[in-house]
């Protein structure tokens, strides 16, 4: 049987210790002056076998007067015995004394646990084998010879720690931090966590380093005189370096905190688990702390939250400077990115993610931004198959694909694609495609020496080029390539959003030659995540290998007075001379007009009904 367990005192140690043991399965409950605290009233403090005291070490007399009597085993947690144990003797209660050398925001694996007086009691057997079975490491010692370790660990630490920041405080200033070494960084960084702590308990501790203390600063004059002299110097440092082991700084962090390097057990192996686990997490915490600062920043700077280029190389650099498996390790940071993201679309109040066709300049992107008024929740993807992969996998909400263009037709892989994904249209925009001539400075146009763009770029402008330009002409295979290459005499035709975005000076606006040159796309989400409605239906069909089959089902749409935006065949890919069609209708098709579609076809697989759509909310 677990004994029940009274946390009296539900400070931030007491409650350390209450969440240690309720995820553990024990009874346990919280008793505490403040009435907020407690999730129990005075009067059944005595029903409980374990009270553990979590008091400040001055009020531990007061709390033992106020408990109840009963047969329940007291554990001491404070830091000085020889302050608190004459009240727990004359109090008539058995008890356990214990000293954990950590603090509630630390990690019981590896912490050290001193066990100062046991009571012979089998409570105290199960609490102190729960301790070792989490990994922490127990030591004992008797009282008078623990506070006298005390005075040198925690008196002499707090000590030059606070001496530090004492003689410090008028010439250092917290901007000085900026020189500072990793050693420096870290003692400073402990004075000043020192002391934003109550006074009260490092003041007992001083109480009981007194004499120590004094000793202390004995043999600090003394050293001085060694320091100041070479031979003595080099004697004492080679000394002291014989009886200090270098323990390297590969695992700095840990080691600093954790005292214990001999971890052969296997509880205690688990304990070092435990406390690497839990460093894991605080670093998770403060990478995704970081994560949401740069989301204020992304949202001032209008850029997007997920930036793919950027992760890929960071699990490169990644890859290379670990020998764990790499899929794992990939796994992992890919995870730990999620997070990351998860947290900086959460603070912007982002719920969804837009996958579009990049980079950012793309007349993709501009379609989206006059959709979503927004760069953040925008997921770029390098082909149009990569947007619809991700809405079928989960990993963006909605994708943005062009499907036709008024000068280059159907974009035929999307439309394959729609066949063969999980996807569905909701809606459609479009965007009318207005090439600008861009360079770095202003210039006259007869100074263009070279243009640079995508060869479909620069067929849809030739008119403008033939006419007022004598450059070169030099084909990229992206409009990003064709700016990077910008010098001053030269000129790129680009998007007004890509001219934007990397600050070109827009020459001309509009140079196209065909002054109606749209784009449209279709929005997608994944299949059968919401409602289908909308004046218009896209779908798929196959009819029978015979003389006016195709007639058949264009008949059922002449019949209904339904009109045809749009039909296009694409191979089956069952075998040569088999076909799909895909057709765009001006109706929301009733069940009526699919069970005479079924009469006239192999099989009709509808890929969206949707309307045009003006906005796009991802905040909602
Ligand atoms: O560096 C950023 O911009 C971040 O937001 C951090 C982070 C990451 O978790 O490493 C997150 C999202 C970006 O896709 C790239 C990197």
């Amino acid at each position: 049987m677990k004994p029940g367990i009274l946390i009296y005192g539900m400070g931030r140690m007491g409650k350390f210790f209450y969440d240690f043991f309720f995820s553990r399965g024990y009874d346990v409950a919280g008793y505490d002056v403040v009435p907020e605290r407690r999730t129990i009233e005075e009067d059944k403090i005595e029903s409980y076998d374990v009270i553990f005291l979590c008091v400040p070490m001055q009020a531990v007399g007061d709390a033992i007067a106020r408990i109840p009597r009963s047969s329940a085993l007291i554990v001491d947690i404070s830091s000085i015995k020889g302050f608190v144990l004459p009240y727990l003797d004359a109090s008539g209660f058995d008890y356990l004394s214990i000293h954990p050398m950590f603090g509630p925001d630390s990690e019981i694996g590896l912490s050290n646990i001193i066990v100062v007086k046991k009571s012979g009691r089998k409570e105290e057997e199960v609490i102190l084998e729960e301790f070792r079975k989490a990994g922490a490491v127990l030591s004992e010692l008797p009282p008078e010879k623990h506070d006298a370790k005390m005075a040198e660990i925690q008196g002499l630490a707090h000590f030059l720690l606070v001496g530090m920041a004492h003689f410090l405080a008028e010439r250092f200033d917290r901007e000085d931090l900026k020189y500072a070494s990793p050693i420096f960084a870290t003692l400073y960084k402990l004075s000043s966590r020192i002391l934003n702590q109550d006074w009260r308990m490092y003041y007992y501790i001083q109480k009981n380093a007194e004499i120590l203390r004094r000793e202390f600063i004995k043999s600090l004059a003394d050293l001085d005189a060694k320091f100041s002299d070479e031979e003595k110097f080099r004697k004492l440092f080679e000394e002291l370096g014989s009886k200090f082991d270098d323990y390297g700084n590969s695992t700095l962090i840990l080691d600093a905190c954790k005292a214990t390097w001999d971890v052969s057990t296997i509880e205690l192996l688990r304990g070092y688990i435990r406390a690497v686990d839990s460093l894991i997490l605080r670093l998770l915490e403060r990478r995704t702390q970081a994560g949401r600062k740069i989301a204020l920043h992304k949202r001032d700077r209008n850029e997007p939250i997920e930036i793919a280029d950027l992760e890929e190389v960071k699990i490169k650099d990644l890859l290379l400077r670990t020998s764990l498996n790499p899929i794992y390790v990939q796994d992992i940071f890919e995870n730990i990115m999620g997070l990351t993201k998860e947290e900086e679309y959460r603070v912007l109040g982002i719920k969804k993610t837009l996958a579009v066709l990049g980079p950012a300049g793309s007349f993709s992107e501009e379609a989206a931004l006059k959709l979503v008024g927004s760069r953040l929740p925008l997921k770029y993807c390098a082909t149009t198959d990569e947007i619809i992969k991700c809405v079928e996998n989960g990993s963006a909400d909605y994708g943005l694909v062009p499907i036709e263009n008024s000068v280059n037709g159907t974009v035929i892989s999307v439309l394959d694609a729609l066949l063969n994904h999980d996807v569905e249209v909701f809606g459609e925009t479009t965007l009318e495609i207005v090439h600008c001539l861009a360079a770095r400075r202003y210039m006259p146009l007869k100074e263009i020496r070279v243009v640079y763009s995508h060869p479909q770029a620069i067929a849809q402008c030739m008119g403008f080029i033939n006419n007022y330009l004598k450059a070169e002409l030099r084909y990229t295979s992206s409009t990003s390539d064709a700016i990077a290459l910008l010098d001053d005499y030269s000129a790129a035709i680009v998007s007004e959003n890509a001219a934007k975005l990397h600050k070109l000076y827009v020459l001309r606006k509009g140079i196209q030659d065909a002054k109606a040159n749209t784009t449209r796309f279709y929005l997608i989400r994944k299949k059968g995540s919401g409602e289908m409605r909308g004046s218009i239906t896209s779908l798929f069909f196959g009819v029978e290998d015979r003389p006016g089959a195709l007639k058949d089902v264009l008949e059922v749409f002449y019949r209904k007075g339904i009109n045809m935006r749009k039909l296009e065949s694409r191979p089956a890919r069952t075998g040569l001379g088999d076909y799909v069609f895909f057709v765009e209708v001006e109706k929301d098709l009733s069940s009526e007009d699919l069970r005479e579609l079924r009469n006239v076809t192999t099989f009709y697989h509808i890929v969206g009904v949707f309307d045009r759509v003006e906005r796009l909310d991802l905040w909602g």
